[in-house]
């Protein structure tokens, strides 16, 4: 289980999560909607390791999370793997598509050619796109290349921040059956942020809506303490 317990987050002084507890089941889908500005994306970073909670705990199959970003162990933080919904603000412009997939594999010494193809094959990219840099690339390839970088080192758990919102139908159930495909071979957990209330009934097994700043975080789905 990827769990948050009684987060607080402020951003300077202004407090945008407060007391709120989440978990990610493995093998679920858990969705969580809201209105904007309500932090769903504050709570992916937190659980993504990457922003660190001014209070409350996080913890990845039962292991608490002691250090941050870089500081964060490297086993958990390989644990847990987000894709956003902008995927130009997510890849560095100057690799290819290939380097963009195989990023994380180099980074964790463990470069695999090999299964870089797959995971290209896997979420539909062709090799004449593999070759090209993100600004040669349509939004929705892009995606697919973060989709299979997120994918590349086997998460437990995978947070879609909003992952499909910019794309066309299409590419939002391919994209959609990719992690749903992972999900069921491997088990893990999916954490889905998304405004798309359609996707996520059909999606999803569990939908949290979210409360808004100002209001006590808690998830409202399951009543005022969800995961008790
Ligand atoms: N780096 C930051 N510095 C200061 N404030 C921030 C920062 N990031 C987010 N915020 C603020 O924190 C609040 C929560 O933002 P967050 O992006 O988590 O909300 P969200 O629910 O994901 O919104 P959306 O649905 O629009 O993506 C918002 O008021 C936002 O303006």
């Amino acid at each position: 289980m990827l769990e948050a317990k009684d987060v607080t987050v402020a951003y300077q002084r202004k407090i945008v999560l407060a007391d709120v507890s989440l978990s990610v089941e493995p093998g679920l889908v858990t969705a969580l909607s809201g209105p904007s500005g309500c932090g769903k994306s504050t709570l992916a970073r937190v659980l993504a390791l990457m922003l660190r909670p001014r209070s409350g705990q996080v913890s990845v199959d039962g292991v608490t999370v002691r250090g941050w970003r870089q500081r964060a162990d490297r086993r958990l933080r390989t644990s847990v793997a987000l894709i956003y919904q902008s995927p130009r603000q997510a890849v560095d412009p100057r690799l290819t598509l290939t380097e963009v997939i195989a990023e994380p594999l180099a980074a964790n010494g463990r470069p695999d050619p090999e299964r870089v193809r797959a995971l290209a094959r896997e979420t539909g990219l062709t090799d004449d796109l593999l070759t090209r840099r993100s600004h040669e690339v349509s939004e929705g390839q892009l995606q697919r290349a973060c989709l299979a970088r997120a994918l590349s080192l086997e998460p437990r758990y995978l947070i879609c921040d909003e992952m499909t919102t910019m794309l066309d139908a299409s590419t939002q159930a391919l994209l959609v059956g990719v992690v749903d495909a992972y999900r069921r071979r491997t088990g893990a957990g999916v954490l889905a942020i998304s405004h798309d209330t359609v996707l996520l009934d059909r999606w999803a097994d569990r939908v949290i809506d979210f409360a808004g700043p100002g209001v006590p975080a808690a998830p409202a789905a399951a009543g005022s303490t969800p995961d008790a």
